[in-house]
């Protein structure tokens, strides 16, 4: 396969094509935070710390470890992380309440540089059932949480909880307040995934030239899923002039999930030619810190998870596996190096063709003519209409017995075998002799004994069956099944082997082998004609 040229999109120059600079988006991970609240998604202590210091050395700006107040457990996951990270600034959520407050403060304590990010609803809906409050005292709630925050820190975020569902007026009110007592981070979460990318951007633009104070603050996007806009919808936010994604690893988080964060990372990287941003991530450790996530939350990554499903890397389609050996650029946008991938998978399946099909048996130090490959390439769409997947296991099984079947003077045309309780079991065989076909039938005890019965009849010998074994080539029901045969007669052994789905047919083929090699044995050691 070639490999990919540099992309002209990709972001990893601080400058832009034309000389630009870009600009530095703050990557704020809060899968310990937002992505431990999907229901089942609780970390040990043990695994949080291994996923903060995967964080920590990926480049991760800021890291949110959890919610202080929430529980001892929590408290101790950020007072712990604190103590252990080494480049990312850590930080600890807490309502708009002073005693919240004081917990992260206290556990944030050891942090080489530390973030209290405090909250509260703004939107009508929010401020109304939820917190029960009048406007007006939400909006001192904001002012007296910053305040009581900056006692600790100098890093303050401060979020308008459903920030995209609030009334203009009032949310540029409350940023404009809490910048002034302290907040360096505005953040304006998408807290129900409800907005879309053109209003997201216009809402930052909104705030940013009202709120007279807004360049004393970096802006904060924080998206959820709920729509599936939430990588697009952050991006929007960037747009609008938003300098700090949140997001968590695999999109884990609240109901349908927060922006992915290798998602937004590698949009910014590989499409540096429309968004003049880059970010500090260290993106060949994307796929282990995916990993990682879902091992620790026990949340499978759907196949087709953008950047690090198991499939963004896969080809099955034999036009796109064709393309793909021409010129990886003609279906991959970024390189698998790039997100810690090993190399770009060409799955054999149903769909694929030829040129891969060669390529591959390459691969397994298979090297056919182009006869032999158009017969195993035959046999091979068979199995696929057959079979799920396709291992590499499969495909040496099925060739070593091509190579071992081919152009051999016997073999197996058709097979039925009736089988059950109700014995005995019946073979009927049809076998290409030299060219001619037959069929027989024939009933044993047990339906290998009746289709060996029936190739007997065929090929009469008195060769003995000194082994008959059957392993699966892989795991599952659908395996192929490999079967060794060896025969003895008068001192000659042969052995012959056959692969197939139906252990049945594995069988006949194998002992149809091994019958020509034991008539070739034959033939050698019988003396020359005078
Ligand atoms: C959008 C988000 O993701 S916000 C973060 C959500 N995460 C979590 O809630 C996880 C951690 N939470 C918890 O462990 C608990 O909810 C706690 C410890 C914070 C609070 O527990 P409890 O005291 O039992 O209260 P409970 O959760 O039932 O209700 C929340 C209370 O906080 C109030 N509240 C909610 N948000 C805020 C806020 N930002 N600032 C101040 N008060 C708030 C609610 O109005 C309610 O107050 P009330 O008890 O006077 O009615
Ligand atoms: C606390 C805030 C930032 C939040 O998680 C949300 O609004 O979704």
């Amino acid at each position: 396969m070639t490999s990919h040229t540099a992309s002209a999109g990709i972001a990893d120059a601080k400058t832009t094509k034309a000389g630009a600079a870009r600009e530095r988006i703050v990557i704020f991970d809060t899968t310990l935070r937002d992505g431990e609240q999907s229901p089942g998604a609780s970390m040990t202590l043990e695994e949080k710390i291994q996923v903060a210091e995967l964080l920590d050395h990926m480049g991760v700006d800021v890291i949110e470890a959890g919610f202080p107040i929430a529980s001892v457990g929590d408290f101790e996951a950020v007072n712990e992380i604190a103590k252990r990270l080494k480049r990312s600034v850590v930080c600890g959520l807490s309502r708009a309440a002073f005693k919240d407050i004081d917990r992260a403060g206290e556990a944030l304590a050891p942090a080489h540089a530390k973030r209290i990010h405090t909250f509260i609803s703004t939107s009508p809906l929010h401020m109304k059932y939820k917190l029960q409050m009048e406007p007006e005292k939400v909006y001192e709630a904001v002012i007296a949480s910053v305040t009581r925050a900056r006692n600790y820190t100098d890093d303050v975020e401060w979020s308008a909880e459903d920030g995209s569902r609030t009334e203009h007026d009032f949310l540029c009110r409350c940023v404009e307040a809490a910048i002034n007592a302290g907040a360096t981070t505005i953040n304006i979460p998408d807290t129900v995934g409800y907005t879309v990318p053109e209003e997201y951007a216009a809402l930052f633009r909104m705030v940013r030239e009202r709120v007279p104070n807004s360049d004393k603050a970096v802006f904060s996007v924080h998206c959820h899923d709920d729509l599936g806009m939430a990588v697009a919808n952050s991006l929007a936010g960037v747009a609008g002039g938003a300098r700090q994604i949140e997001c968590t690893i695999n999109g884990l988080g609240e109901r349908a999930g927060n922006a992915a964060l290798e998602e937004v990372v590698m949009a910014i990287r590989t499409r540096g030619d429309v968004m003049p941003f880059y970010t500090g991530i260290e993106t060949p450790l994307l796929t282990q810190a995916s990993k990682l996530v879902s091992a620790v939350s026990s949340f499978p990554v759907q196949y087709n998870k953008a950047i690090v499903g198991k499939n963004a890397f896969a080809h099955e389609s034999g036009i796109h596996q064709d393309g793909m050996l021409k010129n990886a650029e003609t279906y991959e946008i970024m390189r698998p190096e790039d997100v810690g991938v090993r190399a770009t998978s060409l799955v054999m399946g149903k769909h694929s063709g030829r040129h891969a099909f060669r390529d591959k048996l390459k691969s397994l130090g298979f090297e056919l003519g182009d006869n032999a490959l158009n017969d195993a390439f035959k046999r091979f769409k068979d199995l696929a209409d057959r079979k799920k997947v396709i291992y590499d296991e499969d495909l040496e099984a099925l060739v070593e017995d091509e190579i071992a079947n081919a152009g051999e003077a016997v073999s197996v045309i058709a097979l039925t075998v009736i089988a059950g309780t109700g014995g005995p079991q019946k073979a009927i065989i049809t076998m290409s002799v030299n060219g001619q076909h037959i069929t027989r039938e024939a009933t044993g005890s047990g339906p290998i004994d009746a289709i060996f019965n029936a190739v007997r009849s065929i090929v009469p010998h008195e060769a003995k069956l000194s082994l008959y074994q059957v392993h699966a080539v892989t795991e599952g029901t659908d395996a192929q099944a490999e079967v060794s045969v060896r025969l003895e007669e008068g001192g000659k052994i042969a052995t012959g082997r056959g692969a197939d789905v139906d252990t049945m047919v594995a069988s006949a083929r194998a002992y149809v082998s091994a019958l020509n090699r034991l008539s070739v044995r034959r033939q050698k050691t019988a003396p020359a004609a005078a």
